[in-house]
């Protein structure tokens, strides 16, 4: 049965993702109480710029000062897509302290205050979901916490970060400028405020924190996840990934050890061949894959940023929560018990592509094989390219550890016949 009083939703941010919570709020609106069984209201709209108009929006709603909106005391959910640390952090405590719910797209402060605020919501008997915090559209919380609650995560590895795969994406397939295809995303509304979390990877690290925190039952912050951003993937990389049969992608890598008693989790360029389904992945669309002992392999695809497709995240957790607070009950909490120590990328173990410019002189490829050697890294293949005197050798390694390699590349540098280390990259997904 239909509750007629309604549920009232306090929106805190109207940009890109916050008007379209709005608009679908709005045109939605029957069919969200029908599924939810109560009207749901927004009852008020924090802004920054309230001479801003905001279509659909009665002026009457909106207001500067997010904090009285959230102590009102009537207010059921608070939907926090301001982005930031803080005032999205005190925002969010205070809604939990004055009686709200909380449905939240803040992956930077999730990554770093996660622990805190899922405390505070328990401390006060209220919820707190944030499917649009990873991937956007795609579920992937809700799954992992809730769906995958059964089976052993060993795995999830995937791309994270709708900006990032735009840019990667233009640079390969039209060549275009590094700089270029940033406006772009930018314009198209994926990328964050200050879209050096996307580039520097520090977005696609949040991500990850959040990914293995929720899949290893263990408390992952940013800080623990290794993170190397794209900006310096040159067309020369993306040159060398093609003559291999590979393209370039950010991924985001989290494991389990094999003996199950640790966990990794790093972001950074990576090859991998164009047949594996992560390279096909275009635009501002992510794509995840999760391995676990009972199914197998899953994996998730779908739009990772953008307004509309954030906004349908949003927007169903917004639901949830709305019938959870109705039947009295909250979700799942944060599940932390595993308590898995996170090893350092040292320990990580992948295969290396690594391009040298090099003296082009009799003696200098056994130079570089015997460093290899020493350092216990096996090579898989040699490429030399030799002109005027100057050569590039790419080499492809066989798997071994970050150390070994960071090793091994410290003391190529240190060769008279070593004129520099052009790049190096990972290579995942074989
Ligand atoms: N744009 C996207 O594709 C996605 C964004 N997100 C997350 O959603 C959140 C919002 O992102 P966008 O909408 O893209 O950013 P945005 O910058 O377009 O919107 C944020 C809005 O919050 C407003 N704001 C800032 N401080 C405020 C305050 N103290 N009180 C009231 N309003 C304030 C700003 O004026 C701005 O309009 C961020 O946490 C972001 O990481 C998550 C997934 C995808
Ligand atoms: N800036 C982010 C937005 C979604 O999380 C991205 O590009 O993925
Ligand atoms: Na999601």
């Amino acid at each position: 049965m239909m509750r007629t009083r309604p549920l009232k939703v306090a929106l805190l941010g109207c940009g890109v993702v916050g008007s379209e919570v709005a608009r679908i709020m709005t045109t939605h609106a029957d069919d969200l109480a029908a599924r939810i069984g109560a009207p749901v209201e927004l009852a008020g709209v924090a802004v920054r710029r309230p001479s801003r108009v905001r279509e659909g929006i009665p002026a009457e709603l909106v207001t500067t000062d997010a904090t009285a909106l959230v102590k009102r005391g009537d207010i059921d959910v608070v939907v926090e897509v301001i982005g930031g640390i803080e005032p999205a952090r005190t925002l969010i405590t205070t809604a939990f302290a004055h009686g709200a719910s909380v449905v939240s797209a803040n992956k930077a402060l999730l990554a770093q205050d996660g622990a805190a605020l899922h405390a505070a919501a328990e401390e006060h008997g209220k919820d707190l979901y944030y499917e649009a915090a990873v991937a956007g559209a795609i579920p992937l919380i809700r799954p992992l916490r809730e769906s995958l609650a059964g089976d052993k995560v060993n795995r999830v590895l995937g791309i994270v970060n709708g900006t990032t795969n735009f840019i990667l994406d233009k640079m390969d397939s039209t060549g275009a400028g590094y700089q270029e295809a940033l406006d772009e995303a930018t314009a198209l509304g994926y990328a964050e405020a200050d879209p050096t979390a996307d580039v520097e990877a520090f977005d696609a690290a949040a991500k990850a924190a959040i990914l293995a925190g929720i899949g290893f039952h263990t408390r992952v912050r940013l800080d623990d996840v290794y993170r190397e951003g794209m900006t310096e993937v040159t067309a020369a990389d993306f040159r060398s990934a093609k003559e291999m049969g590979c393209t370039i992608k950010l991924l985001a890598i989290c494991e389990r050890s094999k003996d199950g008693a640790s966990v990794t989790a790093r972001v950074h360029p990576a090859m991998i061949p164009l047949t594996h389904p992560l390279a096909s992945v275009r635009g501002a669309y992510n794509a995840v894959f999760v391995e676990s002992d009972a199914a197998g392999q899953l994996m998730f695809y779908g739009p990772g940023a953008g307004g509309a497709p954030t906004a349908s995240a949003v927007l169903g957790d917004l639901v949830a929560v709305c019938r959870n607070r109705l039947n009295g009950a909250t979700g799942p909490g944060e599940s932390a018990y595993a308590a898995l120590p996170v090893s350092p990328m040292g320990e990580v173990v992948t295969r290396y592509h690594i391009s040298l410019d090099v003296a082009d002189k009799p003696g200098v490829l056994a130079q570089v094989a015997t460093v290899f050697a020493e350092h216990g890294v096996s090579i898989d293949t040699v490429r030399q390219q030799g002109k005027d005197g100057e050569a590039s050798l790419v080499v492809v390694t066989h798997r071994a550890s970050d150390a070994s390699l960071s090793g091994t590349v410290e003391a190529l540098r240190k060769l008279d016949t070593v004129r520099g280390v052009a790049s190096i990259m990972r290579v995942e997904g074989e």
